[in-house]
């Protein structure tokens, strides 16, 4: 239910306008059952040949009645749907302001094509919120409260007779429907976010199914999922219109039952005649209007699981600012002491007692074979993951304690895998530098051997018309316009060719000559002008030193070396 208080309160925001759809649909309601109350009345009393200014009366009531209903729906319509959109934005913005800072350990929990599925469905769902679920029961009873009200100037017996039917089509019908729907709504939800699963799954692995000619097996499962999601689809929708004819069904027996009554109370002398017709009009219209009441409950139980879904994302509900600001322009300071690490669901430590210090401006490699913890420990220093032991200081100041975003703020980052989005090169490089011009971009990408490319090129989804060395040189270049005093670096010229790696490594060199720099890397070479190496191995630190003091030990450096220089031959 917490959840639900989330979205309510996102509802309250817009106040004036729910107070708006409220009255005008309630002007709405009443006019359409004046308009044809009087309309009934306005035959009888014609019938009887009565003095013309009843009539003239009668019928001006009937025009403005008409005026009158034609100005709510309209009005009604334009606040309400105005009050849904402004609510599904400010449901949307507090969705992300939750997950943003849960990123990136969220996607260590939730597949994308869930955090899709929740962020595009269960946000649509909650459109009906407020349009099926929070205003119109409102209208409805005030609406059939006023008439039985109006009623009971006529007679107790049909005034008991609306309220009976209100209790059936507001509440009985409406319920029963629910009880139904509540298995079928659950498959719904569950197949939806299965089918979102599948199909970003299948989207990003398109690629390699298709060279492992899985292509066809993958299509088949996930037209599967797209066929049970469909058919449990289907079958909600159909018990919901089941529902609805019930109801309706019900509305209109009510109406043969005031017919009925009505014409035995008249024989009975206890109603006039000339009342039958505005009664008949009145149950018409009163009761039309229940007859969507019958899918209120289903749209509360589907949008209750729907704010869960959006509101109940672990990480967004313990996420917090941080109050230390790293606010220094100076190379950063890091050190790591006792650390230990282990990812969430899998328990095995990654990283087991790890100790070091990277003193400000101090140039450190980190090396180790694949899978030692290499990439986890830049994790850790750019503080996208918590430690589970041990402690990591940035700057002298405790990481748990740093504003995240301002110590990304001081580093240049090259990750393992880097992002690039549709458009231009240019709109990648901006990332780093809003205010580059064309000439400083047209700079970076000479000095990172990318002369060929210009801001103005295009750039596909996920930089698909880059090569994968085109790719880490462009990141370079994005870094290069950052001008941060501290580089923390994933393996940043792994795709490139020996030659531009050199050239790459030397322009680096001179660029972050009184800098910090973290460098990881798989390859040994170029390290010897590094001030220390760390040699990693199955998620602990094994070797710390100089290269030439690595390479006179003898020990798990050296046999690296040698094996890479057999290697390469
Ligand atoms: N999100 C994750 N969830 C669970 N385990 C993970 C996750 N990411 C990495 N690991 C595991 O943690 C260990 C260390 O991974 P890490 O990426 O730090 O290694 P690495 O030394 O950088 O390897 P490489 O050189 O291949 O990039 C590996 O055994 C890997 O399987």
């Amino acid at each position: 239910m917490n959840e639900l208080k989330i979205v309510l309160g996102l509802v309250a925001r817009e106040k004036r306008d729910i107070w708006l759809s409220i009255v005008f649909g309630v002007i709405a309601g009443l006019t359409t059952v004046g308009l044809f109350g009087a309309s009934g009345y306005l035959i009888s009393k014609a019938a009887l040949t009565p003095p013309l200014y009843t009539l003239i009366i009668v019928i001006a009531m009937v025009k403005l009645f008409g005026f009158m209903r034609a100005l709510g729906r309209y009005a009604e319509r334009l606040f309400s749907h105005r009050a849904t959109f402004t609510i599904l934005s400010h449901i949307r913005l507090r969705f992300f302001e939750l997950l943003e800072p849960g990123v990136p350990k969220i996607f260590q929990k939730y597949r994308s094509g869930d955090l899709l599925s929740r962020v595009i469905g269960d946000v649509e769902s909650l459109q009906n919120f407020f349009l099926r679920v929070y205003y119109p029961p409102i209208v409805l009873g005030i609406v059939f409260l006023s008439t039985i009200v109006f009623t009971t100037f006529f007679s107790w017996v049909l005034a008991l007779l609306f309220f009976v039917g209100l209790v059936m089509v507001g509440g009985v019908i409406p319920f029963l429907t629910a009880l139904r729907q509540r298995r079928s709504q659950q498959s719904v939800r569950e197949g939806r976010g299965l089918l979102s699963v599948k199909l970003t799954e299948w989207m990003y692995g398109f690629r390699d199914l298709k060279i492992y000619q899985k292509q066809e097996e993958k299509e088949k499962d996930v037209k599967n999922s797209m066929e049970a999601y469909e058919e449990t689809h289907e079958h909600q929708q159909l018990q919901m219109v089941q529902g609805q004819s019930l109801n309706l069904l019900v509305s209109l027996t009510a109406t043969w039952v005031v017919v009925g009554v009505s014409v035995w109370l008249i024989e009975a002398g206890e109603l006039d005649g000339i009342f039958l017709a505005m009664f008949i009009m009145i149950s018409l219209m009163v009761f039309e209007d229940a007859g969507p009441m019958a899918s209120v409950p289903v749209y509360f139980e589907d949008n209750r699981h729907a704010a869960k879904r959006l509101f109940s994302l672990p990480v967004a509900q313990t996420a917090e600012k941080r109050p230390v600001q790293l606010d220094t322009e100076e190379p950063l300071a890091f050190s790591l002491d006792g650390v230990f690490y282990s990812f969430p669901e899998s328990p095995a430590p990654v990283l087991q007692n790890i100790t070091l210090n990277f003193p400000p401006g101090s140039k450190t490699a980190i090396v180790g074979p694949s899978g030692s913890g290499k990439s986890t420990i830049q994790q850790l220093l750019l503080s996208m993951a918590e430690v589970d032991a041990g402690d990591i200081t940035v700057h002298g100041e405790n990481m748990a304690e740093v504003d995240e975003e301002s110590l990304w703020k001081r580093v240049n980052i090259i990750l393992q895998e880097n992002h690039f989005f549709h458009g231009t090169i240019g709109d990648n490089l901006a990332i780093a530098k809003e205010d580059a011009d064309d000439q400083e971009m047209g700079e970076v990408l000479a000095r990172v051997q990318l002369a060929h490319l210009s801001p103005e090129d295009a750039v596909e989804e996920r930089g698909m018309n880059l090569s994968g060395g085109e790719k880490q040189r462009l990141a370079l270049a994005r870094i290069y316009l950052k001008k941060a005093r501290t580089w923390i670096l994933d393996e940043p010229f792994s795709s490139v060719d020996a030659l531009t790696e050199k050239e790459l490594m030397d322009n680096f060199r001179e660029e972050t000559r009184d800098d910090t720099v973290i460098l990881i890397s798989h390859n040994l070479q170029g390290l010897e002008k590094m001030d220390e190496i760390i040699v990693m191995n199955q998620g602990e630190v094994v070797e710390t030193g100089s290269y030439e003091e690595l390479i006179s030990r003898d020990g798990y450096f050296h046999r690296m070396k040698q094996l890479e220089n057999t290697l390469i031959g």
